[in-house]
């Protein structure tokens, strides 16, 4: 069953269309992700089911009730931003306590719940730091601490790691996802880093100038990307047309149109109905395990994405022979 339904909502900001009659279903304790490029609409998107932005057409319902025109502080929802938005005059406990003590809790049980929370989110022993005594990651940790400890039926988060170093935020990826299965939080999360939906994500919304073009878990939108710009946006994959391919196998295709393979598809020995193409090796980027090469065959450039092999005899000049098994030519719509 439907928890969050987005119905035919509509939105423009002077005379331009930013979201163009959106129809979606979350259910509780999903974790979806709104993917797509700077400019798409997702903030807008969010910002719409928090009740910051009013839609000019439809109707949002939460857990079953009409929240179109309900304040965002009565819908039952939480938001955490990129910029951490903490109450520097207060330490970490205060500001984790801050929505429990507005809710007039009674105080041990306000300190039972913050203890917790604080520890759930790897911060114990820092308590009674200030946030400006505290790193980017960890101000965002105690605001992921401070939003979830209110036990919002929603949370929604606007592209919150953003602003972190990699590796920081890979572990809060790791930190988000997990709080979230734990405490079965519904949470619908903003972002355009596709590696980070691909991580965290029940499932991925993907937009783009404002209309869904995908919806769908991570690995099915990876193996069977819909459009060019899904097999684009999503893994970087080689969009070649029927002519390109028919250069590449020196065989005819069924259908005209736009195909898209993914990089790693290439093998270098032959299984199952495959197809063969000879290319000039153009360029070699190692990527760690994996390396990208850029290569043509007949002009037609592509990429192909091997396994780091010691002895590969691959370099820029080289001429191989690949295979890709015929499956793995995703014609797009
Ligand atoms: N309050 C506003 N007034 C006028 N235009 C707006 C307003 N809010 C958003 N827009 C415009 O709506 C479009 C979508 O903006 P939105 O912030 O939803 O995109 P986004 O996908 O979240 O992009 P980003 O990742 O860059 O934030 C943009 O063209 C933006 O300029």
């Amino acid at each position: 069953m439907s928890f969050i339904t987005l119905n035919q909502i509509q939105k423009s900001f002077e005379g331009q269309t930013v979201i163009q009659e959106m129809n979606l279903e979350i259910k509780k304790g999903e974790l979806v992700t709104f993917l797509g490029p700077s400019g798409c609409g997702k903030s807008t998107l969010l910002r719409m089911i928090a009740g910051l932005v009013t839609p000019e057409e439809g109707s949002i319902l939460i857990d079953g009730r009409d929240v179109t025109n309900v304040s965002p502080k009565d819908r039952g929802v939480g938001m955490v931003f990129q910029s951490y938005a903490l109450f520097p005059n207060m330490n970490v406990y205060e500001n984790v306590a801050f929505g429990l003590k507005m809710k007039k809790m009674e105080k041990g049980e306000i300190h039972e719940k913050v203890m917790s929370m604080i520890e759930l989110v790897g911060l114990t022993g820092k308590e009674k730091a200030y946030p400006h005594e505290l790193s980017g990651g960890q101000q965002q940790r105690v605001a992921l601490a401070r939003s979830v400890v209110v036990e919002p039926k929603v949370l929604l988060l606007d592209e919150p790691l953003s602003a972190l170093d990699a590796q920081i935020r890979k572990n809060l990826q790791k930190l988000l996802r997990s709080i979230q299965q734990r405490l079965g939080i519904t949470m619908i999360l903003v972002t355009h880093d596709q590696e980070e939906a691909m991580v965290v994500s029940d499932r991925i919304v993907l937009l783009n100038n404002g209309q869904m073009v995908q919806n769908g878990h991570p690995h099915d939108i990876y193996m069977n990307p819909a459009t060019e710009f899904a097999a684009r946006f999503i893994g970087h994959y080689n969009v070649l047309d029927a002519h390109d391919l028919r250069t590449l196998f020196g065989q005819t295709l069924k259908a005209d149109g736009m195909y898209a393979i993914r990089p790693e598809a290439f093998q270098r020995t032959e299984s199952g109905p495959f197809y063969a193409i000879t290319a000039v090796v153009k360029d070699v980027a190692v990527l760690g395990n994996i390396v990208r090469y850029s290569m043509e065959s007949n002009s037609v450039p592509f990429s192909a994405d091997l396994l780091q092999q010691r002895e590969s005899g691959l370099s820029p000049g080289s001429e191989v022979t690949l295979y890709i098994l015929k499956e793995d030519v995703i014609p797009l719509t």
